[in-house]
């Protein structure tokens, strides 16, 4: 489904992503960690081509993602919060992504009823601007709304930070139940290494820019990362 070929991005003299080669199947629920600074954004960003690559390609089912757009409305992300918009409700909110992706207005109501047990009552109805919504509950919306439209491929930078610990099982539970029930491909980035192991079917990991590990095995990712990472 994703396919990376030769993707190097420079700033100045500092290459700070370097993948030689890289496939992400259909369906695949797929965990990127790395220290701090070691690329997982910048990878993600790229892919979205929201940052261009220096050289190599992005491909989505053979499209190159920065030399065609048709690629945009099977792709879902959330990667931080300036993809929000803070002056909306997430009703408004919520309501301006439905008329984007042409969805009914039971078609988002059946959407956002997925997302009930997360938003724990805290988000839908409250008259609360996004921009006054604790972290948690602003990357709740993200993530809702990275899913709206049923994409085929959803990326989501971080999505257990800041989240409560109650909420972050509900959110494993539910995009396992995304992958089973939609084939979703999952794009997961994330330094909490319990979830991402618990939840991905591969983990890459990346040190400065470069693929270091790349993981499928359950049993080795857990011992493997521990013994990267220190943990
Ligand atoms: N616009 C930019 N100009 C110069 N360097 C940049 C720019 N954007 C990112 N970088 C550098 O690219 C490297 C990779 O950053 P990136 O944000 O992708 O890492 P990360 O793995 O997501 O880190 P973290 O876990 O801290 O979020 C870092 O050294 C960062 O400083």
């Amino acid at each position: 489904m994703i396919t990376i070929d030769q993707l190097k991005k420079q700033y100045k003299e500092a290459v700070v992503l370097d993948v030689e080669s890289l496939y992400i199947p259909k369906s695949e629920c797929f965990g990127l960690v790395g220290n701090n600074g070691a690329g997982k954004t910048t990878l993600f960003r790229i892919i979205l081509d929201l940052v261009r690559a220096t050289t190599g390609h992005v491909l989505l089912d053979g499209i190159d993602v920065s030399k065609n757009e048709n690629w945009k409305g099977r792709v879902g992300a959330y990667l931080d919060e300036h993809m929000l918009l803070s002056y909306l409700t997430p009703d408004e909110y919520f309501e301006a992504l439905r008329k984007i992706h042409q969805l009914s207005e039971e078609d988002l109501k059946l959407h956002l009823q997925k997302f009930e047990e997360l938003f724990n009552d805290e988000i839908i109805g409250k008259k609360k601007y996004i921009r006054d919504l604790s972290k948690g509950n602003l990357k709740k919306v993200g993530i809702a709304a990275a899913m709206i439209g049923n994409p085929e491929v959803v990326m989501l930078d971080e999505p257990f930070e800041n989240l409560d610990p109650s909420s972050q099982v509900r959110l494993k539970k539910l995009i396992l139940q995304e992958k089973e029930r939609s084939q979703v491909t999952f794009l997961i980035s994330s330094h909490d290494l319990n979830h991402v192991t618990e939840i991905c079917d591969r983990i890459v990991l990346l040190e400065k820019g470069k693929i270091i590990k790349d993981l499928n095995e359950k049993s080795k990712m857990v011992e493997e990362l521990n013994t990267y990472f220190g943990t």
